[in-house]
């Protein structure tokens, strides 16, 4: 039994289509879906706007390793093409494992560069944070302290600020 946290992120073709298509992969292992947000590039500002949404799931036979490949199962239904001279550079679908639990709470670490978790850039992004602590306000990020705390951090203000929420797209109604 595992419980995981995953970032949806998409900013090319029909984003909220294919945010919906990463619910439909994910299937009955959704337990909690954030609002949708409209967020400027992180990384590589030359690039379209992101749609961003954060999901908790959890699955009694999933192993951390399943969470990595359900994403890419849903990155590849999407038509996903990767730019080797553009790290972070735009896609049609990223879904990332932002942290995976143990049946009994404890956090699973790994440096593991197929699989590193937490999620090593988790704890600098406002578009992961802001939909995670909406859906889960007491949320900590493992060896990172509470989300609500990452948010205040000043080096993420101006991020945060542009946080846009979208609530005319609702992916709850998906699962
Ligand atoms: N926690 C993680 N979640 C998703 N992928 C990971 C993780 N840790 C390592 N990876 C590895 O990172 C590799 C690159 O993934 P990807 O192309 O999605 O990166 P990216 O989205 O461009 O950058 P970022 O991971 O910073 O969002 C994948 O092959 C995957 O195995
Ligand atoms: N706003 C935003 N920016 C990004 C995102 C994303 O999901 N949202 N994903 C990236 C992949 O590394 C790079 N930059």
């Amino acid at each position: 039994m595992t419980r995981a946290v995953l970032s949806l992120g998409s900013n090319l073709g029909d984003r909220e289509q294919h945010l919906r298509e990463a619910l439909r992969v994910l299937g009955g292992a959704v337990e909690r879906v954030s609002g949708v947000y409209e967020t400027p590039p992180w990384g590589d500002a030359d690039q379209p706007a992101y749609l961003n949404a954060v999901v908790l799931v959890s699955d009694p036979a999933a192993t951390p390793r399943d969470w990595l490949e359900r994403a890419r199962a849903a990155e590849t239904k999407a038509s996903r093409v990767r730019d080797p001279e553009r790290r972070f550079g735009p896609r049609t679908l990223d879904v990332d494992v932002i942290a995976v639990w143990e049946a009994d709470g404890r956090p699973v670490l790994s440096a593991d560069p197929e699989l590193t978790l937490p999620h090593p850039r988790a704890h600098l992004r406002a578009f992961v944070l802001g939909p995670w602590h909406d859906v889960e306000p007491a949320a900590d990020l493992p060896g990172h302290g509470p989300v609500a705390a990452l948010l205040d951090d000043p080096r993420l203000a101006d991020d945060v600020a542009a946080l846009t929420p979208r609530p005319d797209i609702a992916l709850e109604s998906v699962a």
